[in-house]
């Protein structure tokens, strides 16, 4: 047995007794491959998860404790995660009591103010969301909202530094200045919505990338990548010291979204009223199910004009970065994106069953299972082929392969690995060398690294 260990982190090689010295080296590589401070990582979750073990206990909580957990766990990146101190794990812990979520950890040396949005929901446990029925909510106007939601955030906006510009304008070649006159509707500030892409720094528009060397506040999803934010820490090193780049990444965690959204709006609103140069970072393409649309009605009602950016989606990217063509001549002529959950949680209607037909289901992994359910019930085939595509242009890209039947088991032996989509067809397999897997072959398992696609069934299976 080979032994790697990094504080409490402990990774064992075993070949079964056939091949110690090759042990030796897998093992080599595979802490090769480790995040740093991985064991550090590990030591903050403990100590986060003893604290909030210890300040929400009983058998009741278990549920609400482990979606926190679950969420915090999958989505921040372990470099950051190994950076945190105690102070933070306070602040964290906090945030989790109240759930106003008024935590604010270090990302490489760039302060992040995380969402400190108002509680307007219940989180009971991490399946079950209770939203307080419409007609509970009493109906405000947007001023009076705003109004309201100004005061919640005063506090935390506060650490909005003004630039060292008094007024700022627009400074690349997209700015206003250079749009057509009625185009900007107020000149202090401005404000570009810009697609991060899937993940990749170089799957960036040039565009985009212009654009956030000009932004002095940069208003992040929570999934925009860890090397997307890396890249931002990198504008922000070679900054003189007099223009600051301020970093804020949105925790939109389950029930918690409409008021992560909101808080997001609303900071944005307060840089533009400083005049400052506002990028609102979003995921994919900024319109694909990314709440785009929203902002852009949001900012102009207020007087500010938008610019979009369009960023590269994952609904086409992540199947074609598995291999997966979704339309192929002779197979499928068309391809449907969809939402494994519209705002009420429901499930999506699916169109009845075509041969010729891709869909790709974004947002649908957690209810993977009525999701199958539902498209057998429609008459989907039980042999149709399912892949499900995760973490598409990362790392540690990963593609699951089944078919209707046995995907739901494929995932649950493996877990997930969050972001991850969909895609179901007869397209999933065209490119594909093998025939579609049955759960019984450990084969199943394709792991990719973006075009390189490297089958490991063998490493899994040892
Ligand atoms: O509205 C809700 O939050 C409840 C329903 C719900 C949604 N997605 C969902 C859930 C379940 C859940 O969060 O547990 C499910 C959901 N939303 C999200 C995730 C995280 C992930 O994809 O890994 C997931 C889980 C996905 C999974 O099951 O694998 C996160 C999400 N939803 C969304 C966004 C984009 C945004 O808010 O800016 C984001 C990213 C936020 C960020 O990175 O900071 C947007 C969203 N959520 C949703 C929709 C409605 C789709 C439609 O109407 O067809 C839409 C699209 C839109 O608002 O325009 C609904
Ligand atoms: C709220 S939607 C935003 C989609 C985004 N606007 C886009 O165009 O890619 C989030 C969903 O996109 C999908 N997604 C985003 N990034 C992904 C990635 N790198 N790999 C796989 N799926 C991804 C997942 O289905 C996730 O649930």
């Amino acid at each position: 047995m080979s032994m790697h260990r990094d504080g409490p982190l402990q990774i064992a090689v075993s070949t079964n007794s056939k091949a110690p010295r090759l042990a030796n080296r897998i093992r080599r590589k595979i802490a090769a491959a480790m995040p740093i401070g991985a064991g550090k990582a590990i030591e903050n979750i403990g100590e986060l998860r003893e604290k909030i073990k210890a300040g929400n206990p009983g058998i009741q909580n278990v549920g609400r404790r482990m979606g926190w957990m679950k969420e915090f766990c999958d989505y921040w990146p372990i470099e950051e995660i190994a950076k945190i101190g105690s102070d933070d794990i306070d602040r964290i812990f906090t945030s989790y009591l109240d759930q106003k979520s008024a935590g604010s950890v270090p990302l490489n040396g760039v302060k992040v103010e995380e969402g400190q949005a108002e509680e307007r929901y219940q989180v009971d446990n991490e399946s079950q969301v209770e939203t307080k029925p419409a007609s509970d909510v009493p109906e405000e106007k947007p001023e009076d909202q705003t109004t309201k939601d100004k005061e919640v955030l005063e506090e935390s906006t506060s650490s909005l530094s003004s630039s060292s510009v008094g007024q700022v304008y627009c400074r690349s070649r997209f700015s206003p200045k250079n749009a057509t006159a009625g185009e900007s509707a107020k000149v202090s500030g401005c404000l570009y919505l810009v697609g991060a892409g899937i993940g990749k720094p170089e799957l960036m528009t040039i565009q985009a990338k212009e654009v956030l060397e000009t932004a002095d506040v940069i208003l992040s999803d929570k999934l925009v990548s860890k090397e997307i934010l890396d890249m931002i820490s990198d504008i922000q090193k070679v900054r003189n010291s007099e223009k600051k780049l301020e970093i804020f990444i949105a925790r939109k965690f389950t029930g918690m979204a409409d008021a992560a959204q909101n808080e997001l709006n609303i900071k944005g609103l307060e840089a533009l009223e400083q005049g400052k140069v506002v990028v609102r970072l979003k995921q994919g393409d900024p319109f694909l199910y990314g709440r785009g649309g929203e902002e852009v009605l949001f900012y102009e009602e207020h007087g500010y004009k938008c610019r979009v950016i369009p960023g590269i989606s994952s609904a086409l990217s992540g199947p074609l970065l598995s291999r997966i063509s979704v339309t192929h001549r002779g197979v499928a002529d068309q391809v449907l994106i969809l939402s494994g959950n519209d705002r009420n949680r429901s499930l999506p209607k699916v169109p009845e069953y075509l041969q010729s037909r891709t869909l790709v289901i974004l947002m649908c992994i957690k209810r993977l299972n009525d999701i199958v359910q539902l498209l057998l019930s429609s008459g989907y085939p039980a042999e149709l082929p399912i892949a499900i595509v995760e973490r598409a242009g990362s790392e540690d890209q990963r593609t699951l392969r089944g078919t209707l039947s046995n995907i739901v088991s494929i995932l649950e032996r493996l877990g997930s690995n969050p972001p991850g989509l969909i895609v179901v067809g007869h397209v999933v397999n065209v490119l594909q060398s093998t025939k579609p897997f049955e759960i019984s072959d450990i084969n199943s398992i394709v792991r990719e690294n973006s075009q390189n696609v490297e089958e490991c069934g063998e490493m899994i299976a040892a």
